[in-house]
């Protein structure tokens, strides 16, 4: 298991080199610094997202968009008039009707401004969440279907990271960052427009400024961006060891490893708060360089707003509107860089995301394949080939067939290719070479729903789910009922300890079922695979040795279980062994003996030497 051998297999090597090679270790290629030119074929990937929500949210949001900017850039016009026509007009006539008016039409576009941003918000949030919402169960339902071998090559934890992390990372895109880029182009157009109009002398001169205020945006954030995406991949690198370190707690523990491994931590942790401390002082430097860039144009505003006044050009109103708009104009400005930067952060994640949806998972469904029809149990291995790394095979040449109801051990020493058979048998992997039949049919051939669906497999490290004990048992078969998962549990024994829990059937057991026994989980993984009745049963037995007494019990509940269905059992346990109708001896990935135990002992080959090995160690 992976988890044993990185946490209480580790070396602990010179002082100098552990730190690099405990960070390198939860360093996996995918997760790299992603800094790639914008690349639009993925953004349109991306944002096909947005489609089906489009045609009947962007109106809406189209339009508090419209109605926010025109109010909001109606302001410093009403003002302009306030100060030019009613507070200091040029026949010197105040006029506070006008005054209180106009203060009115202020006050009531402030109302329609802020109806217009609480819409706007609730409906980009609607859009937002419903698309993340899709692209997470996208991404889950393909992870569902890919193949173990995509699974042989990642770790949980970055499996893990793309599912949250990155997809959380798109979050803030597609709740803001698509409707604030509107309005930001919006509310950019209409300034720009409105100045020009107002005096285009001094528009022309205060929007000097804008190329070096975008520049200084957009590079000084690419900088910034860098910096978040290192505390972004620290942080992943921390999720994967913490992932690691939870589901290992226990050989961490029983190898009394724990010092160690918070030291792993503090290391990981320390590096992630030096990286955030230097992303975040970037971005505390940012703010303050825009405000003096600002600054420039201000001073620009008023020295040549002073002169036009002079020359007549200009109304002192006017420039007070004019440098309102001013004021709304940087802030578009500055987000615009943002948002760019925000967009290349997106589109770094989305990669990742799709890299993950473009993986075809190994065992599909031919385009022909048909429907495997209810089968007997007929089983044949026909000179099968495999490797999962291209040449080291783990089986060569394997023979062998197995009639209806018949049961077979799969017996050999550790790495001899016992759980490769089984492994092909179910279809996780497809052979190299060769073909396996079942009743006739190549299981290439048919659609590997159909072939799941009559094979059970119960696995040694039996999963338990968390839920209830009827839940775990019910797994085997969704739409059974009440009782016929009590009938499943009383039939393999396991209906005794069941209501000896404190809720019974009811008993909510956590992730993996720690608190039962292993002999218990063995049975409930028994009634588990009665209750979903496959013609072909798999069985990896459990090592682990339990006391006499569960071991009849398990027996029995074998006996049950194993009763006119074909079956393939790696089996462990010479009870087990010895009521096979069939042994199978591999070593080396090839068929060395077969028959029964009789025959077997009587020939006085490896079988016999595995046997009596057991013997002298019990
Ligand atoms: N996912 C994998 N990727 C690469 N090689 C693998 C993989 N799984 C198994 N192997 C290799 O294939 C060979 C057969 O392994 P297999 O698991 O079938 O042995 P086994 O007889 O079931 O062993 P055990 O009794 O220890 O479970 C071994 O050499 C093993 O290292």
């Amino acid at each position: 298991m992976s988890t044993e051998t990185s946490i209480a297999g580790k070396k602990p090597g010179p002082a100098g080199s552990r730190k690099t090679s405990i960070q390198d270790r939860f360093v996996y290629k995918d997760d790299e610094l992603i800094d790639k030119a914008f690349d639009w074929k993925q953004f349109r990937r991306l944002f096909a997202y947005m489609k089906p929500y489009a045609k009947q949210m962007l109106p809406l949001v189209g339009l508090m968009t419209i109605l926010g900017t025109v109010t909001k850039l109606t302001v410093p016009y009403l003002t302009s008039l306030a100060i030019d026509k009613a507070i200091a007009p040029e026949n010197g006539q105040t006029s506070l009707t006008l005054l209180y008016t106009l203060t009115c039409a202020v006050l009531v576009l402030y109302v329609i401004q802020w109806a217009a941003g609480v819409f706007r918000i609730r409906f980009t949030n609607i859009i937002g969440q419903k698309v993340i919402y899709d692209l997470r169960s996208d991404l889950f339902r393909h992870i569902q279907k890919l193949s173990f071998n995509f699974f042989d090559k990642r770790p949980a934890g970055s499996v893990l990271v793309r599912v949250t992390n990155d997809v959380n990372s798109l979050q803030d895109l597609f709740t803001n960052g698509v409707v604030n880029l509107m309005i930001d182009c919006v509310q950019l157009f209409g300034i720009v427009i409105i100045l020009l109009l107002i005096n285009w002398k001094l528009g022309l001169a205060v929007m000097i400024t804008v190329p070096v205020m975008f520049l200084i945006s957009t590079k000084l954030r690419q900088k910034i961006r860098l910096a978040w995406q290192e505390v972004r991949m620290k942080n992943s690198r921390i999720n994967s060891h913490l992932n690691e370190s939870i589901q290992g707690i226990r050989v961490t523990q029983a190898y009394t490893q724990e010092r160690e491994n918070i030291e792993y931590f503090d290391i990981m942790n320390l590096d992630s708060k030096k990286s955030w401390d230097r992303a975040s002082a970037m971005n505390q430097g940012f703010g303050p360089l825009i405000e003096v860039t600002g600054g420039i144009g201000t001073f620009i505003l008023f020295m040549l707003g002073g002169y036009l006044i002079q020359s007549g050009e200009l109304t002192i109103g006017l420039l007070v509107a004019f440098s309102n708009y001013v004021g709304n104009f940087w802030d578009p400005i500055n987000r615009l860089g943002q948002m760019y930067n925000q967009l290349l952060v997106a589109m770094a994640s989305s990669e990742r995301i799709f890299e993950f949806m473009d993986e075809e998972p190994n065992i599909s469904d031919k385009p022909d394949a048909v429907v495997l029809p209810p089968i007997r149990g007929d089983i044949a291995f026909r000179r099968v080939v495999f490797e999962y790394e291209p040449g080291r095979p783990a089986l060569r040449g394997i023979d062998l067939t197995v009639r209806p109801g018949q049961s077979v051990a799969l017996v050999g020493h550790t790495g001899s290719g016992k759980s490769t058979i089984i492994n092909l048998l179910s279809r996780f992997y497809d052979p190299t070479g060769g073909t396996i039949l079942i009743d006739g049919y190549d299981i290439r051939d048919v659609t590997v729903h159909s072939l799941r669906s009559q094979i059970g497999i119960v696995l040694q490290d039996t999963f338990i789910f968390s839920g209830s004990i009827r839940d775990n048992i019910r797994f085997g078969r969704l739409d059974a009922t009440d009782e016929e998962v009590e009938a499943a549990a009383k039939a393999v024994d396991a209906h005794d300890f069941i209501m000896k829990l404190p809720d019974g059937y009811n008993t909510e057991v956590e992730e993996r079922g720690s608190a039962l026994s292993m002999g218990q989980r063995q049975l409930l993984s028994f009634a588990r695979a009665l209750l979903a009745n496959p013609r072909i049963l798999i069985l990896d037995e459990a090592t682990a040795s339990i006391d006499t007494e569960t071991e009849l019990k398990i027996q029995e509940a074998l006996k049950v279980l194993l009763k006119g269905r074909t079956s393939f059992i790696v089996a462990h346990r010479l009870s087990t062994i010895r009521s096979a109708d069939h042994i199978v001896v591999l070593d080396h990935g090839q068929i060395k003996e077969s028959g029964t135990h009789e025959e077997l002992m009587k020939s006085g080959g490896i079988y016999n030497g595995l046997v009596e090995a057991q013997f002298r160690f019990l």
